[in-house]
């Protein structure tokens, strides 16, 4: 909600106190917050899972939200969530409205239907497992690299510095292709700036305005992305084979040079902010827990050495890092999806008008403490596959789903735990200034603002240091697949009421609709 909007409080749901010692996870709502955390408080609002519980209680599976102008529904109830995820025909994908058409309108973000199916189905070789054996050799190699430009002798923003990795690696290992390093830092600095202006346009639809600086801060970060783009396209180096991303996309087009560039800019786009996002919370996590910290470097060590030679770098054999990767996403990663009505229509018993915003709360889910214990403590060990009962990583929902799953995936479960291993094999991450809050700043991807670390090279290995392998039974591992919030999705008869009064519904990034191959 942006501030200074004045809110129905007297329509908004009572919400009981500690919903989630109710629910079994005998945490106070004081204790279940980041306590090094400042989170907006509409970002509160989509991390809460009390909010969907209680909601779910009062309002039904579908709760209308209302913020001055701002009107949207938030699905309640995991089974509808997926239900809007897959049905694109009914809720519209945000990349192709119209008001983000200037940035997320190119390429296969701003297709729809047949279109889109075509150009996915165009990457779908170079992008699916198989074919990316030798990517961690190579995000391996070039996070050695980049990671050699973070100064040591000074605090550094970690957000601008994992933008820059991330920004390089994804063209680099994903795109093979390269950019000046002019060019690296100028997206690094500029992502949020795109990022946070779609989600200020998307709210303010269809008045899609934006205060001055930010809308030039906005014009100038696309300009750039544009023009990265046609780099990425000049510096293409071909696999050998010419079954590479870049390439498929170029011989599916022809001689449309701009077709492939609008592909490349949505891929550059998500690809860039996404990594982004999980490499900043990573070092973040990195920061608080040494202990986890230390017990990755040793992970690292035993899977490639002290001096790793470039060969037969593969994720399997960084579990421990997959594990951090992924509790990074259930903790930090983006806190809801958006879509919109096409046409007027009804769900879970509520009538929702035509171009009505429909939002998913991932973030609430990923902490719900039926599914999760202690679901607010940052615990990666519940990962592990040792870990009683064992957890899925499936509810997480990290990738999205249905049409729209995220084409980059498989990619990117190599990047983050490979990266992740290169970053604390080559250096030590502290907080510079430790018990000061992270402010969380509301994009596409949430990311830590002002987050200043000192990334220093690695110390020594202490002599009796955590084991390399095998976290070995987490003592505080999920709880198991739990029912979580269980009202069926129910289409019933409209139109019903039961609406409630909260937070604005800033769209998060977004999702996808009826099955594609691609989804897991
Ligand atoms: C940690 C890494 C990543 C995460 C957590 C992530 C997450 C997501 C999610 C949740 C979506 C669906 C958004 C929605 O339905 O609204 C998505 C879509 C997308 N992602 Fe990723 N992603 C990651 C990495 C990448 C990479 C490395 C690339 C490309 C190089 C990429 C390219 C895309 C594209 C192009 C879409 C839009 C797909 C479409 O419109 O059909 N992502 N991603």
């Amino acid at each position: 909600m942006r501030r200074g909007q004045p809110r129905d409080r007297s329509r908004e749901p009572r919400r009981p106190q500690n919903v989630s010692e109710k629910k079994g996870s005998g945490t106070s709502r004081t204790a279940r917050r980041e306590s090094g955390i400042a989170y907006s408080r509409s970002l509160r609002f989509w991390l809460d899972p009390a909010n969907v519980a209680v909601r779910l209680q009062q309002a039904g599976p579908v709760l209308r939200t209302r913020t001055g102008p701002a009107v949207a529904f938030q699905m309640n109830d995991p089974a509808l969530l997926r239900k809007v995820g897959s049905s694109e025909d009914v809720f519209q994908f945000w990349g192709t409205d119209p008001c983000l058409e200037d940035v997320a309108g190119r390429g296969i973000t701003g297709a729809e239907g047949r279109a889109h199916r075509e150009r996915r189905a165009v990457m779908r070789p170079a992008l699916a497992a198989p074919r990316l054996k030798g990517l961690g050799t190579s995000v391996w190699s070039r996070t050695r690299h980049l990671v050699d430009g973070i100064p040591s002798d000074r605090p550094v923003d970690v957000r601008y510095e994992m933008g820059r990795l991330a920004a390089g690696l994804v063209v680099e290992t994903v795109l093979n292709s390269t950019l000046s390093p002019e060019t690296l830092s100028g997206l690094a600095r500029s992502r949020s700036a795109v990022s946070a202006g779609m989600i200020w346009k998307y709210t303010l639809s269809p008045w899609p305005w934006l205060p001055a600086p930010r809308q030039r801060a906005f014009r100038r970060a696309a300009a750039l992305l544009d023009r990265a783009s046609r780099e990425v396209y000049d510096n293409h180096r071909p696999d050998p084979d010419g079954g590479d991303v870049v390439s498929l996309l170029k011989r599916a087009s022809g001689d449309d040079r701009r077709a492939v560039e609008h592909d490349l800019y949505a891929l550059l786009l998500a690809g860039i902010e996404t990594t982004t996002g999980t490499l900043a919370w990573a070092c973040y996590e990195l920061g608080r827990h040494p202990e986890h910290q230390d017990a990755l470097r040793a992970e690292a060590d035993a899977a490639f050495g002290a001096a790793p030679s470039s060969e037969g770098v593969r994720a399997e054999l960084l579990p421990r890092a997959a594990g951090f990767i992924t509790e990074v996403t259930r903790v930090h990663g983006i806190p809801f999806l958006v879509r919109r009505t096409r046409d007027a229509t009804c769900l879970g018993g509520q009538s929702l008008p035509a171009r009505a915003v429909v939002t998913l709360p991932l973030g609430a889910l990923r902490r719900d403490p039926a599914r999760y214990a202690r679901p607010d403590d940052f615990d990666p060990l519940r990962w592990s596959p040792d870990a009683q009962p064992p957890l899925s990583p499936g509810p997480v929902l990290a990738y999205g789903l249905g049409p729209r799953y995220c084409p980059g995936a498989a990619a990117a479960d190599i990047m983050g735990p490979v990266a992740l291993a290169g970053l604390v094999h080559a250096r030590t991450f502290r907080m510079a200034r430790p018990g000061r809050k992270v402010r969380v700043s509301l994009e596409l991807t949430p990311t830590p603002k002002g987050l200043s670390m000192v990334v220093a090279p690695r110390t020594p290995r202490a002599e009796g240091a955590v084991p390399p392998q095998g976290p070995g039974p987490a003592a505080d591992s999920g709880a198991g697949p739990g029912p979580g919030p269980q009202t069926g999705p129910g289409v019933g008869s409209c139109p019903v009421s039961g609406s409630g009064s909260a937070p604005a519904p800033a769209p998060g990034s977004g999702s996808g609709s009826d099955s594609d191959s691609d989804e897991r």
